[in-house]
């Protein structure tokens, strides 16, 4: 395992800067295209045509994402579009238990539950008392349902003692959180979650810093990853059958 060495982030796992507008822009296409729009251009515009208006274009879903705001909370929350991919996610596989590693102020959360049929169920960790209570404020506000519920605390020790519900296991787990222990959190989700089941793992890519290179200065979130990656690629797919998938747009490279 590598040493970690140091950290580019806040206390969500993500960066706290505000993506430049143009940042996530192949360099190729600028140098032929300079006209190209910008992709986070074309997430406005697939945002105008595709949001639902029980999904990402529900107005409580944004009066959360302003109450998370105004109580200084990072916005660092997955975009309309990808949380929206997760309630497709959740509806084309007939998921019934989504787990979430990571609640932040619920915006993917609300994604995930409202996709879930009213018997589903919903679990979510969050380590920090003041983005619980939001979140909390914010299901209420958005009448959940199933409502979620928040684990509190540091998640691989809520996830250790986590059961596999009664019901039968999770049928996805989204794992969103601090990325220095992704590779536990990754774990104790396959313990959890159904054989066939689904494990979504946000922000893999790190703006392509997950690459090893001649200059490699790992962050800790890097080295977290790599482990991942290492993991699945010495389990030679015995266990699970991955992909990755670079994504642009609003989030910048991730
Ligand atoms: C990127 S945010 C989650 C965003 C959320 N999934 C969304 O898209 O709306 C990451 C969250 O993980 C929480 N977190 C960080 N380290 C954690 C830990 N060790 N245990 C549990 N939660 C943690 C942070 O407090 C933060 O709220």
């Amino acid at each position: 395992m590598s040493t970690p060495r140091r950290s580019s982030q806040g206390i969500g796992g993500k960066d706290t800067q505000q993506p430049n507008k143009d940042d996530a822009l192949p360099s190729e296409l600028r140098a032929k295209d300079a006209d190209a729009p910008t992709t986070s251009e074309v997430d406005d515009y697939l945002a105008s045509k595709l949001l639902h208006p029980s999904f990402g274009g529900d107005p409580t879903f944004s009066k959360g994402l302003e109450r998370a705001n105004e109580n200084t909370i990072p916005q660092i929350q997955v975009s309309p579009l990808q949380g929206q991919f997760l309630s497709v996610l959740v509806k084309s596989i007939g998921a019934e238990r989504v787990l979430e590693i990571g609640t932040l102020a619920g915006y993917s959360t609300s994604f995930l539950s409202r996709a879930l049929p009213a018997h589903g169920q919903i679990d979510t960790l969050e380590i920090n008392d003041l983005h619980a209570k939001i979140a909390q404020e914010n299901f209420l506000e958005s009448d959940l349902f199933p409502f979620p519920k928040i684990h509190l605390g540091p998640a691989l020790s809520t996830l250790k003692k986590l059961q596999i519900p009664e019901e039968g296991p999770y049928d996805l787990v989204f794992i969103d959180a601090n990325k220095d222990q992704i590779k536990d959190y990754f774990i104790e989700s396959l313990r959890l979650v159904r054989k066939g089941g689904t494990i979504v793992v946000d922000n893999a890519i790190r703006k392509g810093r997950i690459v090893p290179s001649a200059k490699d200065d790992p962050t800790i979130e890097v080295n977290g990853l790599r482990d991942l990656f290492d993991w699945i690629e010495k389990d030679g797919g015995k266990t699970v059958l991955s992909s990755g998938i670079q994504t642009v747009g609003a989030k910048s490279w991730e």
